[in-house]
């Protein structure tokens, strides 16, 4: 694999950070070779750092495509603080030129709003489209229909586990106070545990009051990130759903805040997620 004169730029979206790739004209880095150079690209001390890799693609579907992958090389069907950085990078780089865009993602088409500041793009409002509880969908090995604040054993303890899929899957947890939380112990064995035969997401959640949240994640195939747009999205709607949050939910995570805003649609909850991306730096690999 040869990565000399690859170009890309490292954006991140409250801290949860990525090298961005635009193969809207074409692919870049050979599909057999994604994996791996993803890998590479995202490793902190041999490569550029991330916690995944953003593609830019051609759509027939959709104004623009977008591809996402994890620094372990998986490929995951959707990144909520990824495709604030999309949105930008397309702007930005004039590859699209409205405020208004469609986005192809592998769970669907999400809509991305940009709002401008002093002529730059500074706020991103995405439509993150709905949710299911449907085990089966997520999925996760269960007799129960849906798993909702339900025990899951989990090593030397049970937690009470929402599980919920925005394209991806994520398991939610509320407790009393995140501080208490070991993630680096807890955060792999339900990423790996066997109930989440695709793996899962897993976030630890504060409730504040019913509009404010704080939550600490571990993602599949990343590890801990200092914030999770799809996790943030999926704490939302499953804090509706329980009863624990209002439609209207500010949450914060370890790099920044995301607001919040669930709807219902056809039967099933979706959320639009509203904030920040930030350029770092344009690069070339040597
Ligand atoms: N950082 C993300 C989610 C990235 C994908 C995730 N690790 C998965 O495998 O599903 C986000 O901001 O949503």
């Amino acid at each position: 694999m040869d990565l000399k004169g690859l170009k890309f730029s490292k954006m991140h979206g409250i801290g949860n950070d990525f090298p961005i790739i635009d193969e809207s004209a074409g692919e870049v880095i050979p599909e057999a070779d994604k994996a791996e150079a993803c890998r590479f690209l995202c490793h902190r001390h041999f490569g550029v750092g991330g916690d995944g890799v953003l593609f830019v693609t051609p759509s027939d579907v959709a104004d623009i495509g977008y591809r996402m992958f994890n620094p372990d090389g998986s490929e995951a069907e959707m990144c909520g603080n990824g495709i604030r950085c999309f949105g930008d990078f397309v702007y930005r780089k004039g590859i699209l030129k409205q405020k208004k865009m469609t986005v192809e993602t592998k769970s669907g088409i999400k809509t991305i709003e940009i709002t401008l500041e002093n002529d730059e793009p500074a706020l991103f409002k995405v439509d993150m489209g709905t949710s299911t509880f449907k085990t089966p969908e997520i999925p996760m090995a269960s007799d129960m229909e849906e798993f909702l604040d339900s025990p899951l054993e989990v090593l030397d303890t049970t937690f009470n586990t929402t599980a919920i899929s925005v394209g991806n899957p994520h398991a939610i947890i509320f407790v009393d106070n995140i501080d208490e939380i070991d993630i680096d112990k807890y955060g792999p064995a339900i990423e790996t545990h066997e109930a989440f035969p695709e793996k899962i997401n897993v976030h630890f959640v504060e409730v504040i009051s019913k509009n404010e949240g704080k939550m600490l994640t571990w993602e599949r195939g990343a590890g801990v990130t200092l914030a999770c747009g799809t996790g943030a999205t999926s704490t939302a709607i499953s804090g509706f759903k329980l009863g624990l949050f209002d439609s209207e939910v500010l949450l914060h995570l370890p790099g920044g805040d995301l607001k919040f805003n669930v709807y219902e649609k056809e039967g099933e909850l979706g959320a639009f997620m509203e904030g920040p991306a930030q350029l770092v730096f344009d690069g070339e690999i040597q």
